[in-house]
């Protein structure tokens, strides 16, 4: 069942026109004129109960856009959004209760006060029962390990401390829908792999459905299943993670550590890319030779001691489209 649906969504923004020198300056200060910035041209796309959804595309295509409208902080130009079954701009003090919120780059939480006073503020704000909140804390305070920093102010926080704490805060109303914008910026591996893990669990635990906005391409592949590309206010990709890779990620690279090391190695379909002491990778396209025909070749004149097959990652996948263009990519509009 759709628990978002955004439906041929627009927005403009009227951005004032600069214009140079003292003249310019002074000729707008008396008659000043706009120009039309489209952020989101033209965007349709529904969003099942309980799906990962990875929001995706190069700086400027409109990603936050999209996810203030579904927040309802911005009022879309033109289109319809419902949000849980609300209008969130009509409805933002309802919508707000359906939703969970965080901004890798910013947080939601008082700077100066003690983490925990943030979270009793919130729990007023949203009004959440004592034992919803205790539930909450409880089960947040294990997994995220919250004690650690309670009765610190947020100021004194470290980052991977202060997006533990947002996350946790963005969920204490227990919403159904949690929006995700880069929310592992700046974090270390180890760090990034919790957030992940936590999200991984709220989504499977509580079915919590969730929309991710990041540019760490490690995110999408591990949380994601789907993903939804946009460029230029407009949607170029909406499917499955895993066909894209089918598509895009027929280059593989064989790596193989032999017995002795070589002038060269010449193969039939694939080419050598680098080479380490008795390690060589070969790249092949996955089309035209298999990594067993390859593998045969090699093992006809020399001995192998190792052998692995590497997949290109969705990060690089991702780059080659950013840099290529969107040509080849059919929009499937998944329903
Ligand atoms: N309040 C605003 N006024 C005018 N232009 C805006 C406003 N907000 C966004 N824009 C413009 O709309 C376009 C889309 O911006 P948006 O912030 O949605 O992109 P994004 O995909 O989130 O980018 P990033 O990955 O850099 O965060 C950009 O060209 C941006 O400059």
């Amino acid at each position: 069942m759709p628990i978002i649906e955004v439906e041929n969504v627009r927005k403009d923004f009227m951005i004032a026109k600069r214009e140079t020198g003292m003249m310019g300056a002074l000729k707008s200060l008396i008659k000043r004129e706009y120009m039309r910035k489209e952020a989101v041209k033209d965007i349709s796309f529904s969003i099942n109960e309980g799906e990962i959804v990875g929001y995706i595309g190069p700086n400027g295509a409109g990603k936050s856009t999209t996810i203030k409208m579904l927040t309802g902080i911005l009022v879309p130009s033109s289109g319809n959004v419902l949000v849980n079954g609300l209008v969130p701009y009509e409805n933002r003090q309802e919508n707000a209760k359906s939703i969970g919120v965080v901004f890798g780059q910013r947080s939601q939480l008082w700077w100066d006060l003690p983490t925990i006073e943030s979270f009793e503020l919130l729990k007023e704000i949203y009004q959440v029962s004592n034992q919803c909140y205790k539930k909450n804390m409880d089960t947040f305070t294990e997994i995220l390990g919250l004690d650690e920093f309670l009765n610190t102010p947020v100021r004194q926080l470290s980052l991977g401390q202060r997006m533990r704490a947002d996350i946790a805060a963005s969920l204490l109303h227990d919403p159904p829908i949690l929006f995700l914008d880069e929310p592992t910026i700046g974090l270390d591996v180890v760090a990034k792999e919790k957030m992940r893990t936590f999200i991984k669990e709220i989504n499977h635990e509580r079915k919590i459905t969730v929309i991710l906005t990041t540019h760490d391409m490690e995110d999408i592949e591990k949380l994601c299943e789907r993903m939804i590309l946009i460029d230029h206010g407009m949607k170029v990709y909406d499917g499955e993670i895993a066909m894209i890779k089918e598509r895009f990620g027929k280059i593989r690279t064989l790596i193989v550590d032999l017995e002795e090391s070589l002038h060269s190695l010449q193969l039939l379909g694939g080419e050598v890319c680098k080479e380490e002491g008795n390690r060589y990778w070969i790249k092949f396209n996955r089309d035209e030779v298999s990594a067993s025909e390859l593998i045969a070749q090699i093992t006809k004149t020399h001995s192998v001691k190792d052998l692995t097959v590497e997949e290109p990652a969705i990060e690089s996948i991702i780059s080659r489209i950013y840099q290529e263009g969107y040509k080849d990519l059919q929009v499937s509009a998944k329903v």
